[in-house]
């Protein structure tokens, strides 16, 4: 055996040995056991599980003292993970004597190398359907190479000309504003058909859908991007893209070098820190286990040539002397050897479970000053790590333009814009001189903070901010005689509660409302909700929508834009 192992030393070591074994040879067959004892994986199978009920499994077996926990909800079976092989024993012995939901469950042992659980995996996911607009995956029939089907994942609509990927866009927006129509008259009890006439006027589409606007940039246009750092195929600490979704199991990592919509500059900074990370003696995250140290990147590419960097970092286990140490390697590292110039760098401790940059955890500066700059339609705006900003600026550009244009503006009238859900105030401020007042709404605290800044660096005074919950203060404008008042509404992917459209309804000084969405499918209630006629519970005259277009701010993907203009109705 020992020979064996001396043997395998010499041939990964590249050198010719004695056959003796001497101390060294003992040190190092040691080391090697040790590693691949690490490696190992040991791990229960338990089956016999009820399907969901996933939170009262997990307490079952907390109280049989297992943290280490994995099962999807449609599974009848679950993982424990448990630290060795004397520890799997017990687990199994336990496990097997265990009935719960009068169950009797049964445990089998799975010990397998790091490797091992690699390959398992990846063959697992083979054979499932792919995505609409993914090829089949199939074992023996997909010969994609690892860059394909990570850039199938990333940017589903790569392998479609880019006039194609435009066409499917907005037929997606066309037929949420059909289903839109096709709601609104399978409406029941409405007491006032003439609100809702519209809908049942001639033709499929409830309003005019204007030609769809391209992104003037269509590769490397993202300007934000967050990475994981993890293990690539070969087990090598990488920093990328994960290959595969986390639930199914996948926690391989893929650079992003062959992804069409990552800027050439966050390439360089995952591949540069990819090799600074291989050459740590901090270990990567291992996101099953929940162990080890480097967990992911973030970076911020502006226009303006400024680059924002965090690193976000697991320190459970180390000393507070060791994580100073390594926040003055990283500053040496970005400052001195990256080959990135980089303006400021962000770093965040994050022990916790979940995955991604989080704002549970603080940010920390380690140089520059936490901001960068961004200009739009000739303003500059202050970004920080955290804040939201639409991450295709020329695309931006040409969105927040059509609104301005749709807002605009009736000279003989005053006009004041209500920038709902403003962010850090990008809508507004590029909008402010063509207006009398900008009022803006945020329930961010930290971004209300930034829009102010934002505002004063344009020298732009007519505008007033509220750090609250739009439903809580839009009525602190009230419509003056001669007066227009215009909402823009900018939501998160999922829309706003239905209680914010409510609250538009009715705030009768509005006289439009322009919606921006990023997912038009998600935003149909929102939709619904503010065209819906008047009952006892939505109240306030209903609108109705009066034009469309797609705005295409992420080429290569499945997402766009889609930007409706919805009118206030009169009494008859
Ligand atoms: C897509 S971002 C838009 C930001 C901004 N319009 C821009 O273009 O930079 C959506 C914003 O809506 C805010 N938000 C979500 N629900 C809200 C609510 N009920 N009241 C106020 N703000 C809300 C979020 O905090 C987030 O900043």
């Amino acid at each position: 055996m020992f020979k064996l192992v001396s043997s395998i030393i010499d041939t990964v070591l590249g050198r010719k040995r004695a056959l003796e074994v001497d101390e060294e040879d003992q040190e190092l067959q040691g080391e090697l056991q040790k590693k691949q004892k690490l490696n190992m994986s040991h791990r229960i199978k338990v089956s016999n599980l009820p399907i969901r009920e996933l939170p009262a499994v997990k307490k079952y077996f907390k109280k049989l003292g297992y943290n280490r926990v994995k099962k999807a909800p449609d599974w009848d079976f679950g993982f424990i993970t448990v630290d060795s092989e004397e520890e799997a024993l017990k687990c199994l012995e336990i496990i097997n004597s265990c009935t719960f939901r009068n169950r009797q469950l049964t445990g089998e042992y799975i010990a397998e190398t790091e490797q091992e659980h690699r390959d398992r995996f990846m063959n697992n996911n083979r054979g499932k359907k792919g995505k609409k607009n993914q090829p089949m995956i199939d074992d023996k029939d997909d010969t994609r190479t690892a860059a394909e089907k990570l850039a199938d994942q990333v940017t589903p609509l790569w392998r479609d000309p880019y006039d194609v990927q435009l066409v499917k866009k907005n037929r997606n927006g066309t037929k949420q504003l059909m289903n839109l129509k096709r709601k609104i008259q399978s409406l029941k009890d409405v007491r006032d058909e003439s609100q809702r006439a519209w809908a049942f006027e001639k033709g499929s589409l409830p309003c005019e859908v204007l030609e769809p606007i391209a992104s003037p940039q269509i590769n490397g246009y993202r300007t934000k991007c967050e990475f994981t750092i993890g293990k690539n195929l070969d087990g090598e600490p990488t920093v990328g893209f994960l290959l595969g979704l986390y639930r199914d199991g996948i926690t391989n990592v893929l650079e992003p070098s062959e992804c069409l919509n990552v800027s050439d500059t966050a390439k360089q900074v995952a591949k540069a820190f990819g090799d600074y990370v291989r050459k740590s003696d901090l270990p990567v995250y291992d996101r099953v286990e929940k162990t080890g140290c480097w967990r992911g990147i973030m970076v911020k590419t502006q226009s303006t040539g400024d680059v924002l960097v965090l690193v976000q970092l697991r320190a459970a286990d180390l000393t507070p002397e060791r994580l100073e140490q390594e926040k003055k390697n990283l500053v040496h590292f970005w400052d001195q050897e990256s080959g990135v110039s980089v303006t400021t760098l962000v770093f965040q401790v994050w022990n916790g479970n979940s995955n991604g940059i989080t704002d549970k955890a603080p940010m920390e500066t380690l140089t520059g000053d936490g901001y960068i700059y961004e200009n739009v339609l000739g303003c500059r705006f202050r970004l920080s790590a955290s804040a939201f900003f639409q991450v295709n600026t020329p695309a931006a550009e040409l969105l927040y333009a059509k609104c301005a244009e749709w807002c605009s503006i009736d000279a003989t009238k005053k006009t004041t814009l209500l920038d709902l859900c403003c962010g850090t105030g990008t809508i507004g401020i590029t909008m402010a001189k063509s207006v009398d007042r900008v009022i803006g709404i945020e329930m961010v605290s930290e971004a209300i903070v930034d829009a102010k800044v934002n505002a004063k660096l344009n020298n732009v005074e007519n505008v007033t901010y509220y750090a609250n919950k739009v439903e809580d203060k839009i009525d602190v404008v009230t419509g003056e005689k001669n007066e227009e008042v215009i909402a823009v509404l900018d939501p998160p992917r999922n829309g706003v509660h239905a209680s914010v459209i409510r609250a538009v309804r009715e705030a009768e000084h509005i006289d439009r409302v322009v919606y921006i969405s990023c997912d038009a499918k998600q935003a149909l209630d929102n939709f619904v909700t503010l065209c819906r006629p008047q009952s006892n519970r939505f109240k306030g005259m209903p609108f109705k929508p009066t034009r469309a277009v797609s705005v295409d701010l992420f080429p290569h993907t499945e997402h766009c834009e889609l930007m409706i203009e919805f009118v206030r109705q009169k009494p008859e």
